[in-house]
């Protein structure tokens, strides 16, 4: 059973600025040129133990200047997906039975930690190994990683508060049982404070966990197991296993005390994982939880009483901040003629004129895309809208003698049907359809259905009638829904992040709902005077 002593009332961390002249930004800068300095083996974690693993071994590099090397991991071979399971399941009894509030301190410290000392550390691994600017990188990691620890453990707190009515004579309880078993923790590399929260909101609850970060975010998961370690996490409680994946989860994912899987990242491998369970089904000791936040093709959608500015800049910083790397990113927008004609021309001379390039240098606006994969994937995407006839009406080029650079892109298209709306390409590509003022009412039907995702979707509207009948009819079409801002930058606490459809199953990372599917309650009755006489009155 867990107490329920009350907990540190939790608040959004500060965001950084890193203006000229800031003692931030001569910390970073400093920081950055030392871990840029690093060749690291970046080891598993099991048990406790940094094991560099027999496996093949892979370079990770900076994406801007790709010649550079962060450092090596091996591939984990089976042998080392099981040793991480059984490490998980050695530790599982002694963390379970620890009070909520010596797991919760390990989660609090770690965020003082990652608010203080660490902080500088992360933030530069973050920008040297995914290529985020200096602000991307301190709303991911540093703030929304300390947020999700301080938040996740005050809604922690309430999950386990919750507790039923009592008859007289009887005395009812929910005890928070963290799931039998362990959590398979598969993360995205686009944040390191998703990585970071995905495998410690079920240890927070009590499970045991073996993570698989991405290879292309291992420099700053590296850090991240470091710093739980220094948090004071207990050995095995989480381990860290790199490699791609397949045969990781060959291993996990058939094992019987599979409890629970925890994954962010694209559609397709989560429908994977959810098939590989479905098959190994009969297998299981219980039934494994499915908690899947996965990609999106999300909306910006202009009325025509839109401000045009207010306009420019949620297109503008929701398509191209991190190069179109969040799955909250503006892919497609909607715009009414009379509004595109006031702006669309500023619009693109302002998307031309983003400086891309290396983020160490802090007068960039955006970096290189993750990898090799993801820079063919967006220069074939300009080539095909280029070859069925689409206006490439900014950017369109691209280059990766140095870094997997591509320019931001803006695609002009009459069809809104056209693939480039319904696509995840998950790089600095925007689809615009300009539509007759007269046609609000099909453009919402056309937003509504166009895409198999509903992550998220901004309205941009000052007639007050249009953002609710916008709201109304894009209901399921979003699972965060902005009115008059960019569709990105959701903050824990403030704007719970998750989507339905082919999105997810919106579970809401950095809430109560996502801490729920990590306990299985059991509920306890007790009664103080029972009966001695098993007959009832209408017996006579
Ligand atoms: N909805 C959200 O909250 C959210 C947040 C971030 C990213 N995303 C989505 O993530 C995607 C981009 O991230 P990504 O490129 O890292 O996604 P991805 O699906 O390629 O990879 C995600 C993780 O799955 C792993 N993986 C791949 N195949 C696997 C297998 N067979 N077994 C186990 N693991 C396997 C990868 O190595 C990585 O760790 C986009 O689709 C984006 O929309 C969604
Ligand atoms: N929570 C982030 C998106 C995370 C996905 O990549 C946002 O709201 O922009």
């Amino acid at each position: 059973m867990q107490s329920v002593s009350q907990v540190p009332a939790p608040v959004n961390e500060p965001v950084h600025s890193y203006a000229p002249g800031s003692p931030e930004r001569a910390r970073l800068a400093g920081k950055l040129a030392d871990l840029a300095g690093l060749d690291l083996d970046l080891t598993h974690t099991i048990g406790g133990d940094q094991v560099t693993g027999s496996g093949e071994r892979r370079p990770v590099v900076q994406p801007h200047r790709h010649a550079a090397r962060l450092g090596t991991y091996a591939e984990a071979t089976s042998e080392d997906a099981a040793a991480a399971v059984r490490a998980a399941k050695a530790a599982a009894a002694d963390w379970a039975a620890m009070d909520f509030e010596d797991r919760a301190a390990v989660f609090l410290k770690a965020a003082d930690l990652l608010a203080g000392p660490w902080r500088e550390t992360l933030a530069a691994a973050t920008m040297l190994g995914q290529s985020k600017t200096a602000q991307q990188a301190e709303i991911d990691t540093p703030c929304e990683l300390v947020d999700f620890w301080r938040f996740n453990v005050g809604f922690a707190r309430q999950v386990i508060a919750e507790q039923p009515i009592s008859a007289p004579g009887t005395w009812n309880r929910t005890d928070h049982r963290p799931l039998e078993g362990f959590v398979y923790a598969v993360t995205p590399f686009n944040f390191t404070a998703i990585a970071g929260n995905l495998p410690t909101a079920p240890a927070l609850m009590g499970n045991v966990v073996v993570w698989k970060p991405s290879p292309t975010q291992a420099f700053s998961a590296h850090f991240t197991m470091r710093l739980l370690e220094a948090a004071g996490l207990p050995p095995g409680v989480i381990n860290l296993v790199h490699g791609a994946g397949p045969v990781i989860s060959d291993v996990v994912l058939s094992d019987r005390d599979l409890a629970g899987i925890h994954f962010t990242g694209s559609t397709a491998t989560f429908q994977h994982l959810w098939r590989s369970v479905g098959e190994n089904i009969a297998n299981y000791r219980t039934y494994p939880r499915l908690v899947g936040e996965t990609g999106g093709k999300d909306f910006v959608l202009a009325h025509p009483s839109a401000d045009p500015g207010a306009l420019k800049v949620a297109m503008l910083r929701g398509a191209f901040e991190y190069s179109g790397q969040k799955c909250s990113a503006a892919s497609r927008a909607y715009v009414p003629r009379s509004v595109w004609n006031r702006m669309g021309k500023d619009f693109c001379a302002e998307v031309d004129a983003l400086p891309v390039g290396d983020v160490t240098d802090l007068s960039n606006f955006t970096g290189a895309v993750i990898d090799a994969r993801a820079f063919r994937k967006n220069a074939d995407a300009i080539e095909r809208a280029r070859s069925a006839g689409l206006e490439i009406a900014a950017g369109g080029t691209y280059d990766d003698s140095e870094g997997w650079f591509v320019r931001p892109t803006v695609i002009l298209s009459d069809d809104p049907g056209d693939e480039s709306f319904r696509t995840e390409y998950f790089g600095p590509l925007l689809s615009v359809h300009v539509y007759d003022d007269g046609d609000w009412s099909r453009v919402l039907e056309t937003a509504e259905s166009t895409s198999e995702y509903a992550l998220t979707g901004a309205v941009i509207a000052q007639d007050r009638a249009a953002v609710a009948e916008a709201m109304r009819a894009l209901r399921f079409a979003a699972g965060n829904f902005y009115v008059n801002d960019r569709p990105t930058g959701a903050v824990v606490g403030q704007q719970p992040f998750g989507g339905s459809r082919g999105s997810g199953t919106n579970d809401k990372a950095g809430s109560p709902l996502n801490l729920l599917r990590w306990v299985s309650p059991r509920s306890l009755k007790e009664t103080f005077v029972p009966a001695t006489d098993h007959r009832y009155p209408h017996m006579g």
